[in-house]
């Protein structure tokens, strides 16, 4: 019990004090619970300075410390439905026992819970009688750090935190840069003294801006939201909490006082009270509801517990508070948390485990993606094993190593992913993790990775050959604007793949080879038959000489899309003046940028690629040169004046006509006008055109144009 006890004090001072957990909280929560379990069994070893008797950590030294009027204490704390209903059911016994709760409880058969209801409390309408139960506020367990916020004569004089409940620290200069806390209490009828008390959090997105401009700036990175939230509070700078986005909810209070020093209790009810607070201009608990015995209980539980996601901050639970303050006196309280309220947790979204390894997957579009190697661990209700690291700069940004204790996040259905590393517990060996230079689809790839300039994902160049990868870029090379191979659907690709008959697209000329048994062996496939294999193999010998530009978009190249692929074709003519064009000779191409450009001859600068190629030609593949003339657009280099109403096309349509032909189109005439296009009603631009000599034409005279009829 002492190891357990001084553990637990150590974990209290990285959590309280230091911003810095070193365990998850279900871990710490575990370690409570085993202490308390020995405690129970050993009623006499119990002392009083255990964990279990007191709250949080004594404050640190360096800010002044506050003793509160009031003491603050911590919630007795639940998981199990079980827990609930017996809490439930204390409450009712220990009311009916002092005269706060009648009815037929008397009767044990009925079971006191349900038959009991309270008197003089909620609902005050006149309506049927209210339902059995004890009344209960429910809120949310806001996962921040409380503080206690006390004004004098309205006005915001003091700001503590919770500290070991007794005694916080001053953190006054940090709240006043909170928006969400009045500095004066809103109205007339403020009482002369009046304490506070409620969480202060960061929201998630707040929480991934704050950790964003944290690593740019070169410091570390918050774990979560909460140690982000406590951190920034508990600066000693307040200009550096003032930059921090921090939020503060009312749920409770403290001293309240009128004017001649006597207590105060303007409401009945918790909710009156939060409803009072309100008014002062406090943001209070949201989400919170009145519920009726312990079954309204679980289903508030269970209703917000299954939509937490969907909330802007981490909650780790619900609160359950008795509503009436004269039974919350009666209720009382225990060493360090009161009998009338009760936190009910949430399975842990967050646990910590070792990064055993990182593993790097291939996506169909030859993106690598780390994956995280843990060793197995139990978090948000499923064990968890893996988890995505997304890319290399997010490792980067999180410093996560090979060896390191990491915070593994799981929230709601989300997929499972590592937070951030514990540096305490850091390795001292622990390598710094590199994206591999080579492919790392089983042995079979090895094909070159590269990062692009201003991408944050890292690909496999093999595209044609990757396994990875085949799927994808054979049902691409098949598609309408490719090769367009009728009857090869997705279904038919999957199994010729997963067979291991297809491995590229040279294998599927293959499997069309007349003297091969292909098509039979196509008929046997589900769904085939012998007509469909016949069609199929013909579709494919149809396509053994394609034109140039239909087999350089079929590639799947990156960025190069249908119009790149038939610009590329008429420039070059021929697959290997392509294949061994360098991306000076790519940058000739009009509309061919430096993008397209490093992708094309990323593309054919892996070996693998080549190889896919020398088998298409192997296997009878002979590329066509493009019908248009090669080396240029019909209207390239060319400016075009629309003046007019043309007969069919709109003026936005012949624009783009002409911009696509590779001309432009200017507003003005000049000397630099190639042809001016007269429509009906053409005006002044007609005039111009006979005063420099442009030739005019009719719309007749741009389609011609357009095809590469006619050039002058
Ligand atoms: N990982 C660690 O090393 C470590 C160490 C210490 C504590 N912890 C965590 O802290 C917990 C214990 O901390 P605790 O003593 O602050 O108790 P607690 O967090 O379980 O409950 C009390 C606290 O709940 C907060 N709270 C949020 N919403 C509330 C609401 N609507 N009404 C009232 N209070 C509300 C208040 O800050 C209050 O002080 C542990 O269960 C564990 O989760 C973790
Ligand atoms: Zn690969």
């Amino acid at each position: 019990m002492d190891a357990l006890r001084a553990d637990i004090e150590a974990h209290n001072r990285r959590y309280y004090v230091e911003d810095a957990p070193s365990i998850s909280d279900a871990q710490y929560d575990q370690l409570m619970a085993e202490l308390q379990a020995l405690e129970t069994a050993h009623p006499d070893w119990v002392t009083p300075d255990s964990p279990t008797q007191r709250v949080g950590a004594a404050p640190l030294d360096h800010f002044a410390s506050v003793t509160h009027a009031v003491r603050m204490l911590s919630l007795g704390n639940a998981f199990e439905t079980e827990d609930v209903v017996a809490f439930d059911e204390r409450i009712v016994a220990t009311l009916i026992e002092s005269g706060l709760l009648s009815g037929a409880a008397a009767d044990p058969d009925a079971g006191a819970a349900q038959a009991a209801h309270v008197q003089g409390t909620l609902p005050l309408s006149d309506g049927p009688a209210p339902p059995p139960g004890v009344a209960y506020v429910a809120e949310y367990k806001f996962d921040g750090l409380a503080v206690s916020l006390r004004y004098e004569q309205g006005r915001l004089v003091q700001a503590a935190t919770r500290g070991d409940g007794a005694q916080g620290e001053d953190i006054t200069v940090n709240i006043r840069t909170l928006r969400s806390v009045p500095l004066r209490l809103r109205g007339a009828d403020a009482p002369a003294v009046l304490e506070v008390r409620g969480e202060v959090l960061m929201t998630r997105a707040d929480f991934a801006r704050l950790n964003e401009a944290q690593v740019a700036r070169g410091d570390k990175p918050f774990v979560n939201p909460r140690n982000a939230a406590a951190g920034s509070l508990r600066q000693l700078d307040p200009r550096i909490t003032a930059t921090r986005p921090l939020r503060f909810y009312a749920y409770g209070w403290g001293l309240i006082q009128d004017a001649a020093g006597a207590p105060l209790q303007p409401r009945a009810s918790h909710s009156g009270m939060l409803d009072w607070l309100a008014g002062f201009g406090f943001a209070v608990s949201p989400g919170r509801a009145l519920c009726r015995g312990a079954s309204e209980l679980l289903r508030f539980y269970e209703t917000v517990g299954a939509s937490r996601a969907n909330l802007p901050y981490d909650i780790d639970g619900v609160v359950y508070k008795v509503d009436d303050l004269r039974a919350q006196e009666v209720l009382g309280f225990v060493a360090r948390a009161p009998r009338f309220a009760l936190a009910h947790k949430f399975p842990a979204q967050e646990e910590t485990t070792r990064l055993i390894g990182i593993d790097v997957q291939v996506g169909r579009t030859g993106a690598l993606t780390p994956v995280a190697r843990l060793q197995p661990v139990f978090v948000g209700g499923v064990t968890v094993t893996n988890a995505t690291l997304h890319n290399e700069d997010e490792i980067r940004r999180k410093d996560v190593r090979i060896g390191d204790t990491v915070v593994v996040r799981r929230a709601g259905d989300v997929i499972p992913e590592v937070v951030g590393p514990v540096l305490a517990l850091r390795p001292a060996d622990a390598p710094v993790f590199d994206l591999l230079a080579v492919c790392p689809v089983c042995p079979e790839c090895g094909s070159a990775v590269e990062r692009p300039e201003g991408e944050a994902i890292t690909r496999c160049t093999g595209g044609l050959f990757c396994p990875a990868q085949r799927k994808q870029t054979l049902w691409h090379a098949a598609s309408r604007k490719a090769l367009d191979i009728d009857g090869l659907g997705d279904k038919l690709i999957e199994q010729l793949v997963d067979n291991g008959k297809v491995h590229t697209l040279a294998d599927l000329y293959k499997l069309a080879d007349p003297s091969g048994g292909g098509e039979l062996e196509l008929s046997t496939y589900p769904r085939m038959g012998a007509k469909s294999a016949r069609n199929l193999v013909e579709a494919i010998n149809e396509r053994r000489s394609p034109p140039l530009s239909r087999l350089l978009y079929a590639l799947g190249i990156r960025h190069v899309g249908e119009t790149t692929a038939r610009d590329v074709a008429r420039h070059f003519g021929a697959i290997e003046a392509i294949m061994d064009a360098s991306e000076e000779d790519l940058l000739q191409v009009p509309d061919v940028g430096p993008v397209v450009a490093a992708s094309i001859r990323r593309f054919f600068a892996e070996a693998h690629n080549r190889e896919v190629i020398a088998d298409l030609r192997a296997v009878g593949v002979e590329p066509q040169a493009d019908a248009a003339p090669v080396g240029e657009k019909p209207l390239a280099g060319k400016t075009l004046v629309l003046t007019g109403t043309l007969p069919t096309l709109s003026r936005d349509e012949a624009t783009r006509r002409v911009l696509a032909a590779g001309g432009k189109v200017s507003g003005s005439v000049s000397r630099k006008t190639a042809w001016v296009v007269a429509g009906e009603e053409a005006g002044s631009k007609l005039a111009k055109a006979a005063e420099l000599g442009v030739p005019v034409i009719d719309e007749a005279g741009l389609l011609a144009l357009l095809d590469g009829v006619s050039r002058s």
